[in-house]
């Protein structure tokens, strides 16, 4: 047997780029002599091993072909006569598909160095099509290296276009959907991303309810896109960036039901993570406000904190101002004023009431909240009246 390292810790070595993980490609072996030189299956499914002792993938080599629709929809061939040159041929990008012996020599038939050396993102033949989360993954390697100057080859957004026109996408689980869309969220050019899904028709499948921002013009859409640069030249995590996604869904023109539905839909569709979900309609829901913050009365601005649970709850909080803040700098200077030290102070000055003098006079459970929320409409109310001063 044969075994080389392949994908990504190829690439990303050729790159100059971190390596985190290295999966294997094993030619000329059977489960069964994997099994006895003391690898473990991983599933049932593909022939996949781990090694013993480093835990890293080692895959046999295979051949695919799509037998149906969506990921099911697979079968593969995988034995000892299938050959190096077959196995890279089944692979997304020809950056991908680049193999290294135990010499440190490269096995390229598909022109992967060529196409790192021109920055291009180019599928390695019409087997790309077979699985259609290829084109999220094509979009988030863009988003990776739009900084180094990659783009993707016309042809292959071409083939892209293709599979999102064909209807395919709807047939990805959401699983494996939303690892590529979060995964992309956090790359160093998320609007990349998106703008990508847009150029090949897949964003009208993937986000029908963002397609349409786009498709009102590009003032909506390119504040989208603004925001989420904004989001990563500033770091944020997943739930402010989801949730900016998300709000891009409806322009503030709209009214709060349909964006909140909208939303809903979205976070439901994707599967995404409870604290994602939260953030996104919560921001939906209190974005207006939140830009109006100095116009509120006091009791408007206590439901707001109430209902974000600052008191158990700070980092949501934090992450609902830090979206506004995004949002607010991907503007025209000064469109968009958003005073974020405002609400920071109102939540200091509710979170500043103290507990103990209530229990000391006797307050207890529902009593007790009723107090206290008095108590903080006291304290806003003073602060509303100092900051207008
Ligand atoms: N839908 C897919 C998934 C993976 N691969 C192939 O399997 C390799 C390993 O896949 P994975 O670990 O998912 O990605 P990496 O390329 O290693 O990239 P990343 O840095 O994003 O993990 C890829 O390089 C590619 O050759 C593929 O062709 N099609």
């Amino acid at each position: 047997m044969q075994i080389y390292k392949v994908g990504g810790a190829v690439r990303d070595r050729l790159l100059g780029r971190p390596v985190t993980e290295v999966d294997w490609l094993v030619v000329g072996a059977t489960p069964e002599e994997m099994q006895a030189s003391g690898f473990r299956p991983v599933g049932a499914d593909f022939p996949v091993f781990l090694h013993p002792q480093t835990g890293e993938e080692y895959a046999l080599a295979r051949t695919e072909r799509k037998s149906g629709r969506g990921y099911g929809g697979f079968t593969f061939h995988a034995s000892p006569d299938v050959t190096l040159e077959e196995d890279l041929q089944r692979r997304d990008l020809t950056i991908n598909a680049i193999a290294e012996d135990d010499q440190g020599q490269l096995i390229d038939p598909y022109g992967g160095q060529r196409d790192l050396r021109a920055r291009l993102l180019r599928h390695v033949s019409p087997a790309f099509a077979e699985d259609p989360l290829r084109v999220l993954r094509v979009a988030r390697f863009a988003a990776r290296y739009a900084e180094t100057g990659f783009r993707i080859a016309d042809e292959t957004l071409e083939l892209m276009r293709r599979l999102a026109r064909s209807g395919e996408l709807s047939a990805l689980t959401a699983e494996r959907s939303w690892k590529e869309i979060s995964r992309a969220l956090m790359e160093p050019r998320p609007e990349v991303f998106i703008q990508v899904l847009q150029n090949c028709d897949a964003l009208a499948e993937l986000f029908p309810e963002l397609a349409a921002t786009f498709a009102k013009g590009n003032a909506a859409g390119g504040h989208l896109l603004g925001t989420l640069r904004q989001c990563a030249e500033h770091d944020q995590p997943l739930p402010v960036r989801w949730a900016c996604l998300l709000l891009g869904c409806t322009t503030s023109a709209d009214s709060q039901q349909p964006r909140l539905a909208a939303i809903d839909t979205l976070n439901q569709r994707c599967k995404a993570p409870r604290d994602c979900q939260e953030l996104a309609m919560l921001l939906g829901r209190y974005h207006d406000d939140a830009f109006n913050a100095k116009k509120l009365h006091a009791d408007a601005l206590l439901d707001m904190l109430q209902h974000f649970d600052i008191y158990r709850r700070p980092e949501r909080f934090e992450q609902f101002v830090a979206a506004c803040e995004m949002h607010a700098l991907a503007g025209a200077p000064g469109e968009l004023l958003f005073e974020g030290d405002y609400l920071h102070g109102a939540a200091s000055a509710a979170r500043a009431v103290p507990v103990k003098p209530l229990l000391d006079q006797g307050f207890k459970g529902a009593d007790l909240g009723k107090a206290l929320s008095a108590a903080r409409l006291d304290a806003l109310r003073i602060y509303c009246r100092e900051y207008s001063q």
